[in-house]
This record gives C-alpha cells, sequence and structure tokens, in this order.
C-alpha cells in the first residue's frame, strides 16, 4: 500500500506518516498538491500532510490542496510534538544564512535572530537539511543530521519547547462524520455570496448546538474573485445525524457545507506533557 508524504526522508511528516501507518510503503512528494493528486489518481492510498501548528497555526498549502480535492478526506490524525536541532555540512566554513521550511523558520525566530544571520526558505525541513551547502545552516528535525551527514550547530532551537503540529492521514475513503471526545471536525463552509451577516447567520448554527469553534481560516475560492471559502475548526460531539441537521441549517442560511475530516482541536492538548 502506498504512502505520498511530503518529503524527502527525515521530515516530520516523514515521522507522522511512519507512526499512523508504519506498514504502508512510504513515497515522498515535494507538495501538498502532489501528495493529493497521488492519492486522487490512485497512485497513492494515503497521503499524509501538516494541516495546523500550535505556534505558527494552519498550513495553508494543505488547507488549499484538500478544497481542491473534494473526493478526498481526513480519516485520521496525530499531533506530534515539534523540535527542530541546527545544522551544518562543514563546520569549519562561518555560516551565511538559515534555511528552512517558513514553519520552521517562524517557530525559530529568536535563535535566528541571535545569530543575525538572513533566511531562506525550502520546500521541507528536510530538503533544507538534504541541499545544505557549506555556510548554510539548516533547521530541522534531529534525525535529519544522520540521514544527511551533517554536523549539529545547536540542539532545540524552537521559541516555544512546547510546540505542536497535527497531520492529516487523507484517502479516498468517506468516514461517515461524527466526533466524539476530545475529537473535533474540519468543516469548509461556502456562502453562496459575499453579503453582510453571512458568517454571523453560519456560525449561529455553531452556538444554538453548543458547538465550539477552535479555529476559523478563511480562503478565496479560485474561480469567484471576492468569495471565501470558511473553514471551520470545531470541537464537540457529533453523529452522523447531528452533521446531517447541521448540514441542513447552513444551506436554509446560504451557506453548502462539505465536512473534510476528523482532527484533534489543538487546545485539547493544553494540559497534556
Ligand atoms: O518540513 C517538514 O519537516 C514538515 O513536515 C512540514 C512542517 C509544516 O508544514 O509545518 C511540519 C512540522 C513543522 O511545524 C515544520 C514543518
Amino acid at each position: 500500500m502506498r504512502l505520498a508524504y511530503l518529503g524527502p526522508s527525515g521530515t516530520f511528516t516523514h515521522q507522522a506518516a511512519a507512526t499512523l501507518r508504519p506498514d504502508a510503503d512510504g513515497s515522498p512528494v515535494d507538495a501538498a498538491s502532489d501528495a493529493l493528486a497521488a492519492v486522487a489518481s490512485g497512485a497513492a492510498s494515503y497521503a499524509v500532510l501538516p494541516i495546523d501548528n500550535s505556534v505558527n497555526g494552519v498550513v495553508v498549502p494543505t488547507l488549499d490542496a484538500l478544497l481542491a480535492r473534494p473526493e478526498l478526506s481526513i480519516v485520521d490524525s496525530i499531533v506530534l510534538p515539534i523540535s527542530f536541532d541546527a545544522f551544518t555540512p562543514d563546520p569549519a566554513v562561518a555560516p551565511t544564512v538559515v534555511v528552512s521550511h517558513p514553519h520552521a523558520l517562524a517557530q525559530c525566530r529568536a535563535w535566528i535572530e541571535a545569530q543575525g544571520l538572513p533566511t531562506r526558505e525550502a520546500a521541507s525541513t528536510a530538503a533544507a537539511c538534504r541541499d545544505l551547502a557549506p555556510g548554510e545552516v539548516g533547521l530541522g528535525p534531529r534525525i535529519c543530521g544522520g540521514l544527511y551527514g551533517l554536523a549539529t550547530v545547536a540542539a532545540a532551537v524552537e521559541d516555544n519547547a512546547r510546540a505542536y503540529t497535527q497531520f492529516a492521514l487523507v484517502s479516498a475513503s468517506r468516514l461517515p462524520v461524527r466526533a466524539d471526545g476530545d475529537e473535533g471536525l474540519l468543516v469548509a463552509l461556502l456562502p453562496e455570496a459575499n453579503v453582510p451577516g453571512i458568517l454571523r447567520r453560519l456560525l449561529g448554527v455553531l452556538e444554538r448546538r453548543g458547538v465550539n469553534m477552535t479555529n476559523l481560516v478563511t480562503r478565496p475560492v479560485p474561480e469567484t474573485p471576492g468569495l471565501f471559502t470558511f473553514l471551520l475548526f470545531c470541537s464537540g460531539t457529533f453523529t452522523a445525524d447531528d452533521f446531517e441537521a447541521m448540514r441542513a441549517e447552513w444551506a436554509a442560511h446560504g451557506g453548502s457545507a462539505r465536512a473534510l475530516g476528523r482532527i484533534t482541536p489543538l487546545h485539547e492538548l493544553a494540559g497534556r506533557s
């Protein structure tokens, strides 16, 4: 069974994929859209992608790729602690730039500032570490040091020692929509039109049903300039029937709802060690 993940070997996403589906044959790809294209075409049974980080927020390329693939849904998720080490391919050469995934650079601001170095973005943490030239410092998971023959400049350079990223397992099969206990649901709501009060009316459905919204993200609808999809990160307890009733209410208020799948609200982790 093939599983496409944001690669190359050694990314946090690789670690999430190996934990979610240890039996799968992992296949690294360069971007979220490529991973979902592989599932949509049947070339892979699953994809694993990062969704949101407790420090830097949602991973926009993953959300956009999911919105573009209504035939796919999130069937499982995992939340992993995130810590970055700084690596160099050649300790004898003075560092000139820090390279990593934009989410990694955003989570290590204090350390980067203390070095007084500029930054450069890479497609992933492991891609940054794999492609380092002398004088470049890469930020990535500890495993990248051994994988890519690098020397460690500094360990655990993140600003926040309790950072988490959530990763989604995506497949073409649709699970019945429900959530229980500390699970949540990610819902895409497309308003019919951008008119005054539409968001308040749509969110009223959650309030009346006692469903908590833990995050709200808006993404443009590429085909309709000025129209946005609202992505609702919800937490609560729903049955499939509850969701169908909510979907009908949203439709009555001018919104079409699609459940992207079950996720873990990151605030649920606040009390965990
Ligand atoms: O580059 C990686 O290692 C990834 O798996 C991507 C990613 C992300 O998209 O946020 C995953 C976790 C970390 O927060 C940093 C980068």
